[in-house]
């Protein structure tokens, strides 16, 4: 139960949902028991007595309880349903809200169909068992302590008898519940790989036509299918077995009640209407137990989803603010960057990068060139504090990034990616992307400045055309200048542009670096990028390799001197000259 007490925060609120929901359910088993012992006096007191005239009365009693008792079970229903519903709610905000606050770390190692499956799957189960799964137990035991209760009044000899076989009952409820958990348990594995097959399938389906491998992603899913029905029959099969064994072992109870019954009745040890009685009160002993494996899996599967969701809720948040961080006041910040003998390695003490030295005063532009897997990117998620420095500290206007508010340090960066994401949502949402503060006429502008206004007039819907997930139905190209206008909108003090310009052609690069200088005044920009020409017109190049800069000043300077960035010039401007340049294909990775 601590899993339970773990989510307590989450349906405490609403504990008068569960009380009432609970005393309906427990009511409405109590008069279920009414049932019996009317027949008991109809049989006993009204047919053998010949008191005909009861009949009417007794008729109304059973319309009486069994309009009540059905309220009741609506009632349980209904506060049981909004106990569950509002669990679920208030948990899949904490989820959704933790998923935003947890860092870059997280990400790296987590699955997507792996996060999604415990926000859908896992959730609903924790809904089922809070909302109906506990009050059943519950009346479980309340159907087996009123039945044998109402029984052993009546007449405790029988009552004793009757209940031989329930101890086997229950034990091959329990067995059933041994062999059923792992295959459920089986079902969720073979279930969500069968998820990550489609999933992958449909997100990477421009990489399988591409490779003609739609046979090989075939066979992978007949393989993950057939994995899936083998379980799925297992299942079935064990469900099969289940009910004839409880059907007999139950009908042995009842034919025991019977033979031993008839037995008392005709020794006038018991009325007729005391033995129906009897019959009618033993399924509130056998319907619990033949229920009893069901509502165990229920509970094992609800406590493993709600561990599968604390999981999630009580992920360590490794980048936090301190208790004093600072709040930039945008107003006053200037953008000056240092780095100072930073050191950083994502997995042990393999460093990505290795004691480097910036000094980016306000409002320069340091371009960074080096192969892949030099920690280009690497020097960029330290300075927005995705991950913490190792040794070193990175500045920003002589304060460690790790003494900012995150939130207030990410406000004043702006990062235009490598891999451009945008939401299926308009054109326009894309550009404003959850600022409500902006003008069409600001939107307009960057879009301009990004060099995207004439391609999105010529959509048929302009800034209203809606871009597909991720952005499909646009060029890479296209995509990239929506999510440089994207980050021009912010106003930010830091601009990072990662390899922004890598899927526009060179002329398009070099328009929009026209439109960047007037952006950048005022800014200081990184510029990670491949192509030396977009790399011209920084104040300091750092060359890096292996995660240690090699190289360092203008272009001018580094063209002069003998080295790695000589070496790429003269490559890069060698296709150029020879006409090759100008194309996307001409780029060359150092
Ligand atoms: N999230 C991560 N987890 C573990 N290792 C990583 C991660 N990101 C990068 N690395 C490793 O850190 C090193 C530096 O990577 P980084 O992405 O900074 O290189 P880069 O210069 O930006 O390369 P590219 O030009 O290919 O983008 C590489 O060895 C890379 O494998």
């Amino acid at each position: 139960m601590d899993v339970f007490k773990q989510l307590a925060p989450f349906y405490w609120p609403k504990k008068k949902l569960l009380f009432v929901s609970i005393l309906c359910l427990m009511i409405a088993t109590a008069l279920g028991l009414v049932y019996p012992n009317l027949l008991r006096i109809l049989i006993d007191d009204v047919i053998t007595e010949e008191k005909y005239e009861w009949v009417p009365w007794l008729a109304g009693t059973v319309v009486a309880v069994v309009s009540l008792k059905g309220t009741l079970q609506f009632l349980h229903g209904f506060f049981g349903g909004r106990l569950g519903n509002y669990t679920a709610y208030a948990m899949r905000n904490a989820s959704y809200r933790k998923l935003q606050s947890l860092s870059y770390r997280y990400y790296d190692k987590a699955r997507t169909g792996d996060l999604m499956s415990r926000l859908t799957a896992d959730l609903e189960g924790v809904r089922q068992f809070v909302g109906f799964g506990f009050a059943q137990i519950l009346n479980m035991v309340l159907m087996i302590v009123f039945g044998a209760a109402m029984m052993l009044s009546i007449n405790w000899q029988l009552t004793l008898v009757c209940f031989i076989f329930i101890p086997v009952l229950g034990f091959v409820a329990i067995r059933f519940e041994n062999k059923i958990h792992p295959a459920f348990r089986e079902m969720r594995k073979t279930f969500s790989s069968l998820n990550t097959a489609v999933q992958e399938n449909i997100t990477g389906v421009r990489t399988v036509k591409s490779f003609a491998r739609e046979p090989y992603e075939v066979d992978k899913f007949v393989d993950r299918n057939n994995a899936y029905k083998d379980n799925q029959i297992l299942i079935a099969n064990l469900w099969g077995n289940y009910f004839p064994v409880m059907e007999i072992l139950a009908s042995i109870s009842v034919v025991i009640l019977l033979g031993v019954g008839g037995t008392f009745v005709i020794q006038e040890k018991l009325t007729l209407g005391e033995l129906v009685a009897f019959f009618s009160m033993i399924w509130y002993i056998i319907g619990p137990m033949w229920g009893l494996g069901f509502h165990i899996n229920n509970y094992t599967q609800a406590k493993s989803s709600g561990e599968r969701v604390l999981e999630l809720l009580n992920s360590e948040e490794d980048i936090v603010n301190k208790p004093n961080a600072k709040k930039l006041d945008p107003e006053l910040v200037k953008g000056h960057v240092q780095f100072e003998h930073v050191s950083f390695g994502y997995e042990g003490d393999q460093h990505a990068v290795h004691d480097v030295n910036i000094d980016a005063e306000a409002g320069k532009v340091i371009g960074l060139l080096g192969g892949t897997g030099a920690g280009k990117s690497t020097i960029i998620q330290l300075l927005m504090r995705a991950y913490d420095v190792q040794s070193g500290q990175v500045m920003l206007d002589g304060t460690d990034v790790r003494d900012i508010d995150i939130t207030s340090l990410r406000r004043q960066i702006a990062t235009v990616f490598q891999e451009t994401f945008l939401f299926s949502s308009t054109i326009r949402n894309n550009i404003a992307y959850g600022r409500h503060d902006v003008t069409e006429d600001d939107i307009v502008r960057v879009a301009k400045l990004a060099k995207a206004h004439d391609f999105i007039m010529e959509l048929p819907l302009g800034y209203d055309t809606i871009v597909g997930e991720r952005g499909l139905g646009l060029s890479g190209g296209q995509k990239q200048r929506i999510a440089i206008a994207r980050a021009l909108l912010n106003d930010p003090k830091i601009l990072i542009l990662d390899d922004a310009t890598s899927a526009v052609d060179m002329e398009t690069e070099h328009e929009i670096q026209e439109g960047f200088k007037e952006v950048m005044r005022g800014r200081t920009v990184f510029i990670i990028a491949h192509r030396i020409s977009s790399l011209r017109e920084a104040d300091e190049i750092l060359v890096l390799d292996k995660g240690r800069v090699v190289q360092r000043g203008t272009h001018e300077q580094l063209t002069q001197v003998p080295g790695t960035y000589q070496d790429i010039y003269h490559i890069q401007y060698a296709d150029y000259l020879e006409g090759k340049a100008g194309q996307q294909g001409n780029e060359v990775k150092v």
